[in-house]
């Protein structure tokens, strides 16, 4: 469809679904516009309310259907993944800065780049960059509280606080590099590309990539800021090399990358995915932890009990029966505000969902949001309780803040580690609390799940703490 194409030709042009999915029709969509760009969330809480675990949205061609129910999920993710690609908006919009990066790549190149990649994220690997995790944590804390006195408190936007960490510990043990130089153009550079492809995914009119739109400009000028701060690194390895037994350019990521033989262009790639992926939704996880933990104090004191008591501060490997309180802490609130709320697949060939004989070219769309709160899977889904993660037997069918099947992400392990290290330094000698007038912030659907706003919380160093 042409970029001129007017926006009315579009909305006459969707049809309802004739598979027999119920869903909204084109005119409610056209209602709902402006709240679905606004506050897509909610939207899709509201479908899924009025028309159940399956649901047909009114688009022009093959059809798009929404899929809550853990066996369809399954289906899609990974039983029948080989026949569920990544051709759709959302991987579109997004490969526009991250380019041909692990997250958005498409088979053949994707599984190559996986097997390159996986080794930096290898339980050793991750046990030996632990001292770099907790460094990032404590200086972005002491940066961030400044000097607070035993007893005393103030006010912080917690979600600039983990954002910061989150990038520096993605610096620090992927790349074996300082990004504190470049920490405040990286941030502003990942949030704005976050906002575009955002914008991009939501655009009800396609546009070619080439025309000199507000947004292209702007994505453009976006990627290469990040291309240039990518570019550095890369030219800084390869000057310097930092061979290590068995590897050139080093056993991190960047130089298992440089060491695979990927040209330059494909290496920005993937640091431009890990910066993005891996920095944006730890922050999103953790912002919102910090933040049920404040509203939830004996949770919080039931954590601090935990982690006071160990005998050697936590590690990026630390086994859940070490930390079994902790762990479900971060469990529940990755059901609660799973960071990746989104995930999109384009069927290939013809498939059978929920029942339903759908063609080739489908979009199924996934929402963790969603699925996570269905109250067949879990009882009394909207409550934080953190019990409901203690039992390792527990039934964990619909809990997916990290995908499923072959694309799983593969920092999950990096991403839970980092949550643990992260609260472990800052709640032993910290209290997060709500600050006056307190309302909880609207969840905002970025890239990642963020606070609209930020996430003001009291944050009070504890008596008696050295
Ligand atoms: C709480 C933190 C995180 C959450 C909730 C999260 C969530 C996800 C999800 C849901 C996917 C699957 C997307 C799909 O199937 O389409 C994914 C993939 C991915 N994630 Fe994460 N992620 C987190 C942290 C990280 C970290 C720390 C890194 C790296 C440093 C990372 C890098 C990736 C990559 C590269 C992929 C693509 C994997 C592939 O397709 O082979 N993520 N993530």
């Amino acid at each position: 469809m042409s970029g001129r194409t007017s926006v009315a030709t579009r909305l006459q042009a969707m049809q309802p679904t004739d598979l027999g999915v119920p869903g909204p029709t084109s005119l409610d969509m056209a209602r709902a516009f402006r709240s679905v760009r606004r506050d897509p969330l909610s939207f899709l809480v509201e479908v899924s309310q009025r028309y159940g675990d399956l649901v047909a949205f009114p688009v022009p061609g093959p059809p798009a259907l929404l899929v809550n129910d853990p066996d369809d999920v399954r289906h899609v993710l990974q039983t029948a993944a080989r026949n569920w690609g990544k051709k759709t908006v959302q991987y579109g919009a997004l490969s526009r800065v991250t380019g041909q990066g692990l997250l958005a790549s498409a088979e053949p190149g994707w599984i190559e780049h996986r097997r390159v990649a996986a080794p930096a994220f290898h339980h050793q690997r991750l046990e030996a960059v632990s001292d770099q995790v907790r460094a990032a944590a404590d200086e972005a804390f002491s940066a961030g509280l400044g000097a607070l006195s035993p007893g005393s408190g103030r006010v912080v936007d917690v979600a600039s606080l983990t954002h910061r960490v989150g990038l520096d510990a993605v610096g620090r043990a992927l790349f074996s590099a300082d990004l504190s130089g470049h920490a405040q153009q990286l941030l502003d550079a990942t949030s704005d590309a976050a906002e575009l492809v955002v914008r991009l995914g939501r655009s009800i009119l396609p546009t070619a990539e080439w025309a000199p739109t507000p947004t292209n400009v702007r994505l453009r000028l976006t990627r290469r800021r990040l291309d240039a701060i990518t570019s550095d690194l890369i030219a800084e390895r390869r000057a310097a090399g930092r061979p290590t037994a068995g590897s050139v350019h080093g056993d991190d990521l960047l130089g298992l990358l440089l060491d695979s033989g990927m040209a330059d262009a494909e290496v920005r790639d993937e640091l431009v995915t890990m910066v993005i992926a891996g920095h944006e939704t730890v922050a999103g996880a953790l912002t919102w932890t910090l933040m049920l933990l404040a509203e939830h104090p004996a949770a919080q004191d039931r954590l601090r009990s935990e982690l006071s008591g160990l005998d050697r501060p936590v590690s990026l490997l630390d086994p859940r029966d070490r930390i079994p309180w902790t762990r479900a802490v971060i469990d529940e609130a990755l059901r609660l505000y799973p960071p990746a709320w989104a995930i999109s697949r384009r069927s290939l060939g013809p498939d059978v969902i929920g029942g339903v004989e759908v063609p080739a070219g489908t979009l199924a769309i996934i929402s963790p949001w969603l699925v996570h709160r269905r109250a067949e899977s879990w009882p009394d889904p909207a409550s934080f309780r953190p019990e409901r993660f203690l039992d390792p037997a527990a039934a964990r069918s619909g809990y997916l803040p990290f995908g499923q099947g072959p694309r799983l992400c593969i920092g999950r392990d990096f991403a839970i580690g980092e949550m643990a290290v992260v609260l472990d330094r800052l709640l032993v000698d910290h209290r997060v609390g709500l600050p006056q007038g307190w309302s909880r912030p609207e969840a905002q659907a970025q890239v990642a799940v963020h606070p609209r706003g930020g996430m003001p919380l009291l944050v009070t160093r504890l008596a008696g703490t050295a």
